[in-house]
């Protein structure tokens, strides 16, 4: 049986986790961590990692920045595995992540669902082809509650195309204060809030008279939560290290 530690349990990714988690005969959430622990749970709701008294094998972690790192903190603390699924991080955040995975493994994925890596690889192979004859925009919509912007997957995807491009790109988020022609070497990031969108991300090659999009929608909530499951089972017996959804791919 897998022992899951869920950081972030109240919130909508943290009840659709707990939900999801119950269709799994070998998965049991053992606890919880989030600010409110008044609400009904089947496991025990701690708002500081510190009261934690359940043992566990894996944390998984969709909430804030901020509580991500107290988390991490607390796995090191404890050589436990974690899975991390919350975005919007800092620059100085995201070395804290990586610098912790020395010390335990981190599954880190700004996207927890299995077709945006497929589509990672797509957009890989779409920049090969086309080359810098075509300008790449991103456009992403999700839900009127999402906090962060521009999503982490879109950053993800944009960083994808910069791996295979030496870096040659610079990320521009809206253009409204820029009165000008875009450069060769930009990305456009664009973030759309609205309603109840779950997610969705296109990438757009735009060249001389022809158009290519990618585009992965989210339909359910419940495929970020089957992966970061999956992604849980995974990570459980790993050296420390950083794993994502291609190593989890990969294995499978
Ligand atoms: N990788 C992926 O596939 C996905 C990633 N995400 C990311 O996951 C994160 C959470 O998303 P979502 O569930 O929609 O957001 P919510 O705001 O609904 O949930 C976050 C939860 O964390 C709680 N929280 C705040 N501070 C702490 C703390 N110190 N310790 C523990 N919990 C705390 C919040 O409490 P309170 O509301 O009281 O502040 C809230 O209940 C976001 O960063 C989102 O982008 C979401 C979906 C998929
Ligand atoms: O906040 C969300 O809901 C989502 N966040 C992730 C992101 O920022 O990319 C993943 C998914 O699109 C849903």
């Amino acid at each position: 049986m897998l022992k899951v530690l869920l950081n972030g349990c109240n919130g909508k990714m943290g009840q659709v986790v707990s939900k999801v988690a119950k269709t799994y005969e070998d998965v049991t959430i053992v606890a919880g961590v989030d600010l409110n622990t008044t609400r009904n749970f089947d496991y025990p709701v701690y708002s500081n990692p510190s009261q934690i008294q359940e043992e566990f094998d894996v944390i998984i972690d969709f909430s804030l920045p901020e509580a991500t790192l107290a988390i991490l903190e607390f796995a090191k603390a404890k050589k436990k595995p974690i899975v991390i699924a919350t975005t919007g991080f800092t620059s100085e955040q995201k070395e804290k992540i990586v610098e912790s995975s020395k010390e335990i493994p981190v599954f880190w994925s700004a996207n927890m669902s299995l077709g945006v890596n497929l589509v990672a690889d797509l957009v890989q192979k779409a920049y090969k082809t086309l080359g810098s004859r075509f300008d790449i925009e991103i456009v992403e919509k999700h839900h009127n509650q999402k906090i962060d912007a521009p999503s982490g997957t879109a950053l993800m995807l944009a960083d994808a195309i910069n791996e295979v491009a030496n870096n040659a790109y610079e990320y521009i988020y809206d253009r409204h204060t820029r009165r000008k022609k875009r450069a060769q070497n930009e990305i456009g990031i664009f973030s759309v809030r609205g309603g109840t969108i779950v997610g969705e991300h296109s990438v757009i090659f735009a060249g001389p008279d022809e158009i290519i999009e990618i585009k992965h929608t989210a339909l359910s909530k419940e495929v970020f939560a089957n992966g970061s499951i999956r992604a849980a089972m995974f990570i459980k017996d790993k050296k420390p290290g950083i794993y994502n959804m291609s190593d989890l791919i990969n294995s499978m």
